[in-house]
C-alpha cells in the first residue's frame, strides 16, 4: 500500500491549490479524481468558467441583432464550440499544473473510506488502497432531480452539464428552478434567441433581495421575453412527438408547456453519498454535509474538508478561502477561520449581472439597525450612457448610527467588478463616505459609487 503524507480526494478549486501548496513544501500527496474529464473541478469544466463564457456568447449575439433564428442558431452553435475549446485548454492545463509537480501522484478513480487513513480507489482498470496521514475531502457537490413524475424518464430534461453540450438552440426552453443556475441560463438563452419559461416553487422571484431589486430584475429579463411562473407545483413531464410537456400547478390552476428542452436548476447538495464515510468515523449535518469545525475539521482530527462538500455557500472563492483556512492550521498561527469572511460577496451572471454583499434593507432593519438607504438608477450613469448599458438599479444600506455600509446590491453592468470594491470597504471597517468621496478613474463604472452613497441622507 502506498503511503503519501496528504491524500486530496477531489480535484476541485481548494484540492487542487492545496495540492500544489503542500507539494511545494516538499509533502508526498496523493490527488484523487473521478474522472479524467473533471481535472480542474467543477468551476473549470462544468460550472463558472463555461457558463460565464456563454454569457458572453450571448450579449455578443444580442448586440449582433440576428434577423432569424437560423442565424441565432449558428451563434449558438459557434459558442458551444468555443466553450468547449476554453474548458479542455483550462482542463490540460490544470493537468498539467499537478502532474509537473514531481511530489504529486494523479489517480483517476473513484475514492472511498475504508478506514480513517486508508483510501480505497477504484481506477477503470484496477483497485487501488493508499494510506494518508492527513486526508482532505474535496469531492463538490451534485445536482439535485427533483421527484417529478416522468422527470428521469424523459429524453428532453437536462442538467446544466448536459445542457451545456447539445449544439443545437432550442426554439423554447422550460427552465425549473429560479436560482443561480436558473436565472443566468434564462437570461442566456433570451439573449441567444430562444422562448424561456421559468418556473420556481418560491411565492416570489429572488426572495432573499429586497423587492425593488428583485423586481428590477424581474422587469429586466421579462424585457428580455422571459416568463415566470412562481409558487409553481410542476407535477408532471411527458415527452411529445417533437419536445416535452411539463403539466404543473400555479395558483390553483392547471397548466402546461410545451418545450424542445427542459432544465432542471433545483439546487446542488453536498457529495458526500459514496466516500463510506461511516468507515473514518466522519459526522455528518442533516443535510449530508460533512460535519466540520471553523477550521474546516472534520469530525476526525487528521481528516479536514473543503469547498461545496461542507454545505456552505457554494462559490469558487469559497473553496479556494478554505484552502487557506487549512494551510494556516497546518503552517500559520492557526487564527484563520470560516468565520472572518463574512459577509460574501455574490454576483448572479444575468445581463446585466446582479451583485451584493452584505444585508439587503430588510434584512438590516429586521436585524434591529435604523438604516439610511439609497437608490440610483443605472441609467444615471454616465459610462452605462455612454455603452448603451443603462438597465438596472443600485442600492446601498448603511447604519444611521455609525455610518458604516451595512449592504450594497448593485444590478448594472460590470456590478461583479464593482462590488469588491464595495466588499473592500465594508471589511476594512470605512464609513460610506469614503466610497462618497473616493477618487475614482472617469468614465467607469465603479465612479458610480461616489453618486449613489451621494444619495444617502445625512
Ligand atoms: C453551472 C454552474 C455555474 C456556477 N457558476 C459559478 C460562478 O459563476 N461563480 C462561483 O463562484 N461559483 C459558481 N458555481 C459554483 C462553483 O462551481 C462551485 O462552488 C465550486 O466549483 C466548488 O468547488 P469545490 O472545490 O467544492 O469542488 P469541485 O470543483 O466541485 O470538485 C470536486 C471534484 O471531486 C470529484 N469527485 C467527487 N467525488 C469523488 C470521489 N468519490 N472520488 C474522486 N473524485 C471525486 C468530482 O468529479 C469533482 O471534480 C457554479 C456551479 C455550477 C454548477
Ligand atoms: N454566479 C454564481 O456564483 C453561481 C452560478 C451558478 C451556480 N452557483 C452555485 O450553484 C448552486 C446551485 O445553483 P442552483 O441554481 O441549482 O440552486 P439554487 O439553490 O440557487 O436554486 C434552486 C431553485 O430551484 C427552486 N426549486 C427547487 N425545487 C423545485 C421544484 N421542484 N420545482 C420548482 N422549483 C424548484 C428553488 O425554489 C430555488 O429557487 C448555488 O447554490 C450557487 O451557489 C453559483
Amino acid at each position: 500500500m502506498e503511503h503519501f503524507e496528504a491524500i486530496i480526494i477531489g480535484f476541485g478549486k481548494g484540492g487542487k491549490t492545496l495540492a500544489a501548496a503542500l507539494a511545494d513544501r516538499g509533502k508526498k500527496v496523493a490527488v484523487i479524481e473521478q474522472s479524467k474529464m473533471m481535472y480542474g473541478g467543477t468551476c473549470i469544466n462544468i460550472g463558472c468558467i463555461p457558463t460565464k463564457a456563454l454569457v458572453h456568447h450571448s450579449k455578443l449575439s444580442q448586440l449582433k441583432k440576428l434577423s432569424s433564428f437560423e442565424d441565432q442558431a449558428t451563434e449558438y452553435r459557434s459558442a458551444i464550440d468555443k466553450k468547449m475549446k476554453l474548458v479542455a485548454a483550462l482542463r490540460q492545463k490544470n493537468f498539467e499544473n499537478l502532474d509537473k509537480k514531481e511530489t504529486v501522484t494523479l489517480y483517476t478513480g473513484k475514492a472511498s473510506f475504508a478506514s480513517p487513513h486508508e483510501i480505497f480507489v477504484q481506477t477503470e482498470t484496477d483497485t487501488v488502497m493508499l494510506h494518508g496521514e492527513q486526508i482532505y475531502i474535496n469531492t463538490g457537490a451534485t445536482i439535485i432531480i427533483p421527484d417529478i413524475d416522468g422527470i428521469k424518464e424523459s429524453k428532453h430534461v437536462h442538467t446544466s452539464n448536459s445542457l451545456m453540450e447539445r449544439t443545437v438552440l432550442p426554439k423554447r426552453i422550460v427552465i425549473i428552478g429560479a436560482g443561480y443556475i436558473g436565472l443566468e441560463f434564462a437570461s442566456m438563452y433570451a439573449g441567444f434567441g430562444s422562448e424561456v419559461i421559468v418556473l420556481d416553487s418560491h411565492r416570489d422571484l429572488l426572495e432573499r433581495e429586497d423587492r425593488d431589486i428583485a423586481q428590477a430584475v424581474r422587469s429586466s429579463l421579462e424585457r428580455k421575453g422571459v416568463i415566470f411562473h412562481n409558487n409553481t407545483i410542476i407535477e408532471s413531464v411527458r415527452d411529445s412527438e417533437h419536445g416535452a410537456i411539463v403539466t404543473y400547478v400555479e395558483a390553483d390552476q392547471k397548466r402546461q408547456e410545451t418545450t424542445d428542452v427542459i432544465l432542471v436548476a433545483t439546487g446542488r447538495k453536498p457529495n458526500t453519498d459514496d466516500l463510506q464515510l461511516s468507515k473514518a468515523g466522519i459526522a455528518i449535518t442533516d443535510r449530508g454535509a460533512v460535519q466540520v469545525n471553523e477550521q474546516l475539521q472534520t469530525t476526525v482530527p487528521h481528516i479536514f474538508a473543503m469547498g461545496d462538500v461542507v454545505g456552505g455557500p457554494q462559490f469558487t472563492y469559497i473553496s479556494l478561502d478554505d484552502h487557506r483556512i487549512i494551510m494556516d492550521h497546518l503552517y500559520g498561527n492557526k487564527r484563520r477561520t470560516t468565520q472572518d469572511r463574512q459577509p460574501v460577496p455574490y454576483s448572479v451572471f444575468i445581463d446585466p449581472p446582479m451583485s451584493r454583499v452584505g444585508l439587503t434593507e430588510q434584512e438590516a432593519i429586521a436585524a434591529g439597525y435604523e438604516v439610511k438607504v439609497a437608490l440610483l438608477p443605472a441609467a444615471a450613469i454616465p459610462r452605462a450612457k455612454l455603452s448603451e448599458e443603462t438597465e438596472g438599479l443600485l442600492k446601498a444600506v448603511v447604519d444611521a448610527q455609525t455610518d458604516r455600509i451595512l449592504g450594497c446590491t448593485l444590478f448594472c453592468t460590470e456590478s461583479h467588478e464593482m462590488i469588491n470594491i464595495v466588499h473592500i470597504a465594508m471589511v476594512t471597517g470605512q464609513p460610506y463616505t469614503f466610497l462618497r468621496d473616493h477618487i475614482f478613474t472617469h468614465p467607469s463604472m465603479s465612479e458610480s459609487l461616489n453618486d449613489l452613497f451621494q444619495m444617502i441622507p445625512r
